[in-house]
């Protein structure tokens, strides 16, 4: 059973704040092709840790690709209002409650929004060449444009693309952080989601502020 961002019980828990700052960091990191900068994204010092770590733990070349870290409110807003929209054209049965629960399989509820804080990563794999592997979709394909392969267990996956998810997974479940189980990308450390997964009393990053400018 998945938890999705939308369920009460992941708005349920408390944040405390740890004042990690936010710090600029390669989108490409580990391997071969360590310290390489290929754009920047901005992310929690303790999650860029995590994600030396898990770079470290690939071996075979193989490097983390970000395509995304934090997020402003504004843009989070902006996704939820496309989707939501696009979800409404589809199915103008929906009431209110459903398109918000359906939404929050592909974006997160503002309130517990994991890249709005700073402790959130969108990314894949990349060889040596830097040219990216098969995981099954492209970032951000919606389960509807998808027919549910974003899903991290998708079964209508190749066996490639499906040993390349596991992979992934290996070296960033090991490094600490947690999936959102309805995109294979999407991964987190320290926000309400990796808290609510992981047993943790609280969460150690809420959104970000200025106080948390590197
Ligand atoms: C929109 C997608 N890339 C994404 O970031 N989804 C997660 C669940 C989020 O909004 O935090």
């Amino acid at each position: 059973m998945v938890l999705l961002l939308s369920d009460p019980r992941v708005a349920q828990v408390p944040v405390a704040d740890c004042g990690d700052p936010v710090i600029s960091f390669p989108a490409v990191i580990g391997g071969s092709i360590s310290g390489a900068v290929d754009g920047v994204v901005r992310v929690r010092r303790g999650l860029a840790a995590r994600l030396v770590e898990a770079a470290m733990s690939l071996g075979d070349g193989l490097s983390p690709k970000i395509i995304e870290g934090h997020r402003s409110a504004h843009a989070q807003l902006r996704i939820i209002d496309t989707y939501a929209t696009e979800l409404r054209r589809l199915h103008p049965e929906l009431d209110r409650a459903e398109v918000t629960r359906l939404s929050s399989r592909f974006v997160a509820p503002l309130g517990v929004a994991p890249h709005v804080a700073g402790a959130a990563v969108d990314l894949t794999l990349v060889g040596p060449d830097l040219e990216e592997l098969d995981l099954g979709t492209p970032i951000n394909a919606t389960p509807e444009q998808s027919a549910g392969a974003c899903y991290f267990a998708a079964t209508n996956i190749s066996a490639q693309a499906r040993a390349n998810r596991d992979r992934l997974a290996a070296a960033l479940s090991g490094a600490g952080l947690v999936n959102y189980p309805t995109e294979w990308w999407h991964w987190s450390y320290g926000d309400r989601y990796w808290a609510a997964m992981g047993g943790h009393s609280h969460a150690i990053y809420g959104a970000i502020t200025e106080a948390h400018a590197a």
